[in-house]
């Protein structure tokens, strides 16, 4: 599938308008339902692949955020090899009382895994959590780029970020 096909069928089977809020309590006209194209095993891969050229190449592991994040990850790591880490929103209260779950032991260096990126307040949380356990983020990768200040947030936090997609890309294709 081409980068074009791709974009006309995210656009195609998640684009919705409406009044919607958004994580950051912000209110849009427009959402993009990430999960109409994560659980579509064609469009799955096929982001996912679009997403893995994306990797740098310093990478152990692929660290997948809650909820979105993680299939994405997860397809990128059978297509890589790389393994995976799912980063919760809140640790478990029981249990294991993980907030950042799999992985294997190995090298730290772990790239951010993350479905749309609107003011990065999510993500910014998530890497900090992430180097508070000891592990080195420095790299975002994301399928959608909303283009609402996020990506001065991640290189603020001293990482690199790549997406699939701008919106901007999305509504031109
Ligand atoms: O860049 P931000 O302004 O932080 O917004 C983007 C965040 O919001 C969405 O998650 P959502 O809260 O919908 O959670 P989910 O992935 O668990 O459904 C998205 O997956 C990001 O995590």
């Amino acid at each position: 599938m081409t980068k074009a096909e791709l974009a006309k069928q995210i656009r195609t089977v998640s684009y919705l308008t409406g009044e919607f809020t958004l994580r950051s309590g912000n209110i849009s006209n427009f959402y993009w339902d990430k999960y109409r194209f994560e659980s579509n095993p064609t469009l799955l891969t096929a982001i996912a692949e679009e997403m893995a050229t994306l990797l740098p190449s310093e990478c152990d592991g692929l660290a997948g955020l809650e909820l979105g994040g993680i299939p994405l990850a997860t397809a990128l790591s059978l297509q890589t090899g790389l393994p995976c880490f799912y980063v919760r929103k809140e640790a478990k209260t029981y249990g294991t009382c993980n907030l950042i779950e799999g992985g294997t032991k190995g090298g730290s260096q772990l790239v951010v895994i993350e479905d749309v990126i609107t003011t990065a307040g999510q993500v910014c949380t998530s890497i900090e959590q992430i180097r508070a356990a000891g592990y080195t983020a420095e790299h975002v990768v994301a399928a959608i780029d909303r283009q609402a200040g996020g990506a001065a947030k991640i290189n603020a936090l001293g990482c690199s970020f790549a997406s699939v997609f701008t919106l901007e890309e999305l509504e031109g294709f």
